[in-house]
């Protein structure tokens, strides 16, 4: 019987499929190479991960702390973590304030030591860090009981987050104190001229006793801070500068002067005749009239009764590129001394050219200003205390009729600067109908009171000398100048990147004045800056006399440089302190600038005071005094000072000193009106 085979399998299957033991090998070694691969990958990306992250801090700490603070072993380095507890994890309650750099809390150390830590808000922020090192290694060359000593600083393990270490100063800021606090230990004149003098024996030590000499910069209210008796010493040298030969030989060839000095074609320094400066320097003033609307009126009868101005500036926002007051607008201050008259500008405005080539008439600073006393208005229209109605305080009899009278008006002012009104009606942009309005104002007040304000005992600018009177008829006609302009005058400064301010023109609500001050080309803050150094000059001590200038009237009037008051426009020529001052020199009236809630005024010191004020303020630096000859004058050691022609009153009227040359300090006649006219004999 044939019996039948099974099948034979398929060929392929024996091909296939290998015997066992190969097929294992060949298997491991698959998985073998697959997981030798994977592991390379994976440590060549932890490997090119930790090179990474190590660069990466290397690059940051070598561009932040470590290498940087080793440098400053000239001062104590204290443990982050130690300050931290010491200051209660910089809560609120420990908080004492806040500045460019960042804000500033009490501490208090193991020892029982209190101290302020400046801890840098914007870590990273390589302006805070270059104004960190800047502080660190300048303050460690300072030793005056007139300076603010730095004890030491920290940073936290990665060097962002920087900390300064100073001695406490239990009165804060000389802001905080006098414009905010209004303390009554302030009240006393004596101590506000003990103040004036430790501030000027402060930045004499900077100037004068210091190898090379060390320029502040930034000196204002709130870098001068008060111990618990109220001796002032100077902080914040975050924007300092050593005085290097450098800027010395360009000092001493005029470099920071803008009107003495100018550059030739080539480059090279043309010195100016100084003997002839005081004129040239009125010339370029009044030639900048020439060039001015007919509408320019400085008087103080040409500012409406009801413009009103408030109380503390803040300037939040400022974002003016470095750098904004340009070259262009240097040149014209000395294009204005060099050729006697220039085309197409003044000599105030170039203070406010700030566009570069000019493009801007009035510059941003301006228009910041403006928009500023714009939001002012808004803050403080009706319902302001000091707005009472009419009808209620005529009701109680409280205020006399012309007082209503006077409150009516204002009310009827303000019911006219109804925004929204305003707007439906002129479709105007929200921030720009009260400008408008405000010009408007100007103008109206200024038609109505017609030439009567050339008659007027208060309209100073009428009664300048003679060339003046020239000048002034020539002025008529001409256009362009806003009849803000002279109000403007004198506050210069440029608006800082980066850094912001603090309470300078700000308090309140409006918390933190604006963008104004360091920038990596170093800037000081907008009306305390010297003009040329805010015009893009060289920084030089004279930068510092100035902002001493301004400090010391603020000092004296218990103002802001630029404060708006709720007020009537009568006040409004007060709200620019500088331009204020000015024209009490021209009236001759300087101490109607005295804060009214000193007591026991030296009527003789305040005069010495305001004038060594306006002296400093002098546009050309060359004419500033040394901070030398200031304490000489404060100490009453050196001949009382004359006022400079540029705020000298009329002759024959307005005289400031009986004698200037004989007699000292002590000797000072209180500057009134018509009194005898010594002092000014120089300019005869
Ligand atoms: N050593 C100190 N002791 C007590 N309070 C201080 C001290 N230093 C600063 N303050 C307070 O902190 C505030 C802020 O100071 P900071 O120097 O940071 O800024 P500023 O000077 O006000 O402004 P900016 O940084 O724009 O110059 C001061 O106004 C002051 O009230």
């Amino acid at each position: 019987m044939p019996s039948r085979l099974p099948p034979p399998p398929p060929a392929a299957a024996f091909e296939i499929v290998p015997p066992p033991y190969e097929y294992s090998h060949h298997h491991h070694l698959h998985q073998a190479i697959i997981a030798g691969i994977l592991s390379l990958t994976f440590l060549v990306l932890i490997f090119v991960i930790f090179v990474t992250v190590f660069i990466y801090r290397k690059l940051s700490y070598n561009r932040t702390t470590p290498f940087d603070l080793h440098n400053h072993h000239q001062h104590r380095r204290f443990s982050y973590s130690l300050l931290r507890r010491a200051s209660n994890s910089f809560s609120a309650s420990t908080r004492l304030g806040h500045g460019g750099f960042g804000s500033v809390y009490k501490a208090t150390l193991p020892s029982g030591l209190s101290v302020a830590l400046k801890l840098m808000d914007n870590p990273g922020s390589l302006q805070g860090e270059r104004e960190f090192h800047n502080e660190l290694s300048l303050s460690s060359q300072l030793n005056s009981p007139f300076i603010l000593s730095l004890l030491g600083f920290s940073s936290d393990r990665s060097g962002r987050k920087l900390i300064l270490v100073y001695e406490l100063m239990p009165n804060r800021s000389l802001q905080d104190a006098l414009l905010d606090k209004k303390c009554v230990e302030l009240m006393e004149w004596k101590k506000r001229f003990e103040i004036a003098f430790q501030i000027a024996k402060g930045i004499e030590y900077l100037h004068h006793y210091c190898n090379p000499p060390v320029i502040h910069g930034d000196v204002k209210p709130s870098n001068v801070l008060l111990d618990s008796d109220f001796s002032a010493k100077i902080g914040d040298f975050g924007l300092a500068r050593l005085k290097t030969e450098e800027l010395e030989m360009v000092e001493e060839n005029g470099g920071g002067e803008s009107e003495n000095v100018k550059k030739n074609k080539d480059g090279n320094l043309e010195t100016g005749d100084d003997n002839g400066s005081i004129l040239e320097e009125t010339e370029s003033v009044i030639t900048g009239f020439e060039e001015s609307s007919g509408f320019v009126d400085r008087s103080p009868e040409a500012s409406p009764e009801t413009v009103v101005v408030s109380p503390e500036m803040g300037v939040d926002k400022a974002s003016v590129s470095e750098g904004c007051f340009d070259k262009f607008s240097i040149d014209s201050g000395k294009d204005l001394i060099s050729n006697g008259r220039k085309k197409g500008g003044s000599g105030r405005d170039w203070w406010w050219k700030q566009d570069s080539g000019g493009g801007s008439e009035s510059g941003r600073l301006k228009d910041y200003v403006m928009e500023w006393i714009g939001s002012e208005i808004k803050k403080e229209r009706p319902n302001s205390e000091w707005i009472a109605s009419p009808s209620s305080a005529e009701a109680n009899g409280s205020a006399p009729k012309m007082e209503a009278k006077k409150q009516r008006k204002r009310l009827e002012w303000w019911g006219s600067l109804d925004e929204d009104k305003l707007r439906k009606e002129k479709n105007r942009k929200p921030r720009e109908w009260w400008r408008e309005e405000f010009c408007e104002e100007l103008t109206k007040k200024k038609k109505k009171r017609g030439h009567d304000s050339n008659s007027g005992s208060e309209s100073w600018w009428q009664k300048d000398d003679d060339m003046l009177q020239e000048r002034k008829k020539k002025r008529k006609g001409k256009s362009s100048r806003g009849s803000i302009d002279w109000w403007l005058d004198g506050l210069s400064g440029e608006f800082r990147i980066g850094r912001k301010n603090s309470q300078d023109w700000a308090s309140g609500d409006i918390p933190k004045s604006g963008g104004i001050s360091s920038t990596p080309s170093m800037r000081g803050t907008v009306c305390y800056i010297a003009p040329e150094y805010g015009g893009g000059g060289q920084l030089s001590e004279k930068c510092d006399v100035y902002s001493f200038g301004v400090l010391i009237l603020v000092l004296i009037s218990g103002r802001r440089p630029l404060q708006v008051t709720a007020s009537p426009m009568s006040e409004f020529e007060r709200a620019n302190l500088i331009s204020w001052a000015r024209q009490l020199a021209h009236n001759g009236k300087l101490l109607d600038l005295v804060d009214a809630s000193i007591q026991s005024l030296d009527k003789e010191q305040a005069l010495l005071c305001i004038t060594v004020a306006l002296l400093c303020l002098q546009r050309s630096p060359s004419k500033r005094p040394t901070m030398k000859e200031i304490v000489g004058m404060l100490s009453g050691v050196a001949e009382p000072p004359h006022l400079p022609f540029e705020f000298s009153p009329s002759p024959p009227s307005n005289f400031l000193f009986k004698s200037g040359r004989k007699k000292r300090g002590k000797d000072l006649v209180i500057g009134m009106p018509n009194s005898s006219n010594c002092g000014l004999e120089q300019w005869r």
